[in-house]
């Protein structure tokens, strides 16, 4: 597996190896002892998700303040532009984003730790987005971020008029926020 680092050094690009021939490809999507290679640590996950949106809509920028999340995103179908934003005041990149082209035909995933939000944006007709994640889904932790919040200046591709839930639509500022110390 290739391991790329982001400018967010937790952050980081999987790619994982893909054995093409005459039937199609083969590729081992989650090796637990590959990922914990690659990351440098052991994480458990514990539930799998999939969804799937139409071109322009945007699910985020959202994270869990307890039961915290790691996420290890890929898109099967379709393509998207992934996100992810340090909440963790205490570190020297808080407020700063990582964004990533994420498609069915490029094979990259994303790690997102905990303590950080993420977010994507569909950029093909539709897109089926999957990630395991290392805690439950725990709405009474979930906190959303504004997609478009100037004090994070996410650059989101030209001409987004995006899609939103009403619940990311009525996100807080960064600034107003509860993150992780
Ligand atoms: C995320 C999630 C949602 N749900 C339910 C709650 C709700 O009725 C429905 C849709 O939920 P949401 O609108 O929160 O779905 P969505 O906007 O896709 O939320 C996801 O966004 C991306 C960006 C993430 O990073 C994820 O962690 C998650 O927050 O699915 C679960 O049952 N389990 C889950 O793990």
């Amino acid at each position: 597996m290739k391991v790329t680092p982001t400018r967010l050094p937790d952050v980081l690009i999987l790619e994982p190896k893909v054995f093409g021939d005459a039937r199609g490809f083969f590729l081992e999507s989650f090796n637990q002892k590959t990922f914990d290679a690659a990351v440098g640590r052991h994480y458990e996950f514990v539930q799998d998700n999939h969804s799937r949106s139409a071109k322009g809509v945007l699910r985020g920028l959202h994270y869990q303040v307890a039961q915290t999340q790691g996420k290890l995103v890929r898109v099967v179908s379709g393509a998207v532009y992934d996100v992810a934003v340090d909440v963790r005041r205490s570190s020297p990149t808080f407020g700063q984003w990582v964004g990533v082209e994420l498609t069915a035909e490029g094979g990259k995933q994303l790690w997102i730790p905990p303590g950080f939000a993420h977010g994507f944006v569909v950029l093909s007709e539709t897109a089926d987005f999957l990630y395991k994640t290392t805690d439950y889904y725990a709405p009474q932790h979930e906190r959303s971020i504004a997609w478009n919040d100037p004090e994070i200046g996410i650059e989101w591709p030209a001409g987004l008029v995006p899609v939103l839930s009403a619940k990311d639509s009525a996100a807080a500022s960064l600034r107003e926020a509860e993150v992780f110390a």
